[in-house]
């Protein structure tokens, strides 16, 4: 058997609204996602011997069971007792700990790859189903595109392909965990929610100013005043013309959305290299679900 190579794209939120706190500590979340052409690469292969061999160009991350691709690879590895190995090679370029779902995505496409490699014949509903198990994210980034997402985040809806602009991205050099995030959120307090069906509505109607506007996150509740260079970078954003900017997932990376790229470009040079942002990138959404993996 062949090696395989996948991408793992990364995510926004375009927004993210969260409905109640469940019994069992997880949030009922109505979310907008949106895939974005951001990606780590991953090579799957099948090797005689048994058992899997994570491999990584981040020399901090875990290449043991804690690693999610480790952990996605042996959930579907289990079940249909392949007898076979693996080894995963993974380079990472999404930032992780970000709120981009860097994990969650290296997991759904080891999910993908190894249903293809091992001929395991799983639809993609099938994979979905047991992704949750890994990660809120890992269904979503199954799917990909652009999608409502509900439940705890495995709930999903398609929608029509997001409006095209252009999305600056910048990360502060600081690490948020999301179970941070969540267990310091004030769900019962919320003073104001996303219009999610608004947004909905707007991607519908393919009016990217609209969608801009109507970004809200409830998340930037917890994580901005723990750290106050989120929404100094937003305003940098803002000032430079975007659309509108917002924190992604648990933060703390912040997206800006564009109509014009002369001012993203801008803001990007104003922003790359300088204090309140470790990594910056200039990209784009990402909405042909069949390509690119
Ligand atoms: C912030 C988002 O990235 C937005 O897309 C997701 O909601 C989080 O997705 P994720 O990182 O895949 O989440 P998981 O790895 O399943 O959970 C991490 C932690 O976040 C909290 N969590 C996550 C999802 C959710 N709907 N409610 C929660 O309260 C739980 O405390 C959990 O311990
Ligand atoms: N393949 C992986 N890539 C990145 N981090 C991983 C991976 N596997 C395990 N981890 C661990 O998970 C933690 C968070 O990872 P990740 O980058 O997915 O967070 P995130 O961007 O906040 O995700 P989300 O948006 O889903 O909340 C890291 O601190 C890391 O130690």
């Amino acid at each position: 058997m062949k090696k395989i190579r996948l991408k793992a794209m990364a995510k926004i939120n375009l927004g993210l609204d969260v409905v109640r706190k469940r019994e069992d500590g997880y949030h009922e979340v109505r979310m907008i996602m949106q895939t974005i052409r951001m990606y780590d690469q991953i090579e799957l292969e099948p090797t005689e011997a048994p058992g899997i061999r994570v491999s990584t160009n981040l020399n901090y991350l875990p290449t043991n069971e804690d690693n999610l691709v480790y952990k996605a690879a042996k959930l579907l590895m289990d079940e249909f007792d392949v007898k076979k190995g693996l080894n995963i090679g993974l380079r990472k370029f999404i930032p992780v700990a970000a709120g981009m779902a860097g994990g969650s995505s290296d997991a759904a496409a080891v999910m993908v790859g190894v249903n293809r490699l091992f001929h395991l014949n799983l639809s993609q509903k099938e994979l979905m189903e047991r992704g949750v198990k890994i990660g809120a994210d890992v269904p979503y980034c199954i799917l990909r595109g652009t999608a409502l997402a509900e439940g705890i985040g495995e709930k999903l809806t398609h929608l029509p392909p997001a409006p095209a602009g252009y999305v600056l991205i910048a990360k502060p050099g600081i690490h948020v965990s999301t179970k941070f995030v969540y267990t310091n959120l004030k769900a019962n307090e919320l003073e104001s929610h996303p219009d999610i069906d608004g947004q909905i509505q707007a991607i519908r109607s393919g009016d990217l100013k609209k969608v801009a506007e109507l970004c809200g996150n409830v998340l930037e509740t917890v994580t901005i005043p723990a750290y106050p260079v989120i929404e100094e970078i937003k305003d940098v954003m803002k000032k430079g013309g975007a659309l509108n900017a917002c924190m992604s997932g648990s933060g703390p990376t912040v997206f800006g959305l564009f109509d014009d790229r002369e001012k993203a470009k801008a803001v990007y040079e104003n922003l790359y290299g300088g204090e309140l942002a470790k990594q910056v990138y200039l990209t784009t959404f990402f909405n042909n679900r069949k390509s690119g993996r």
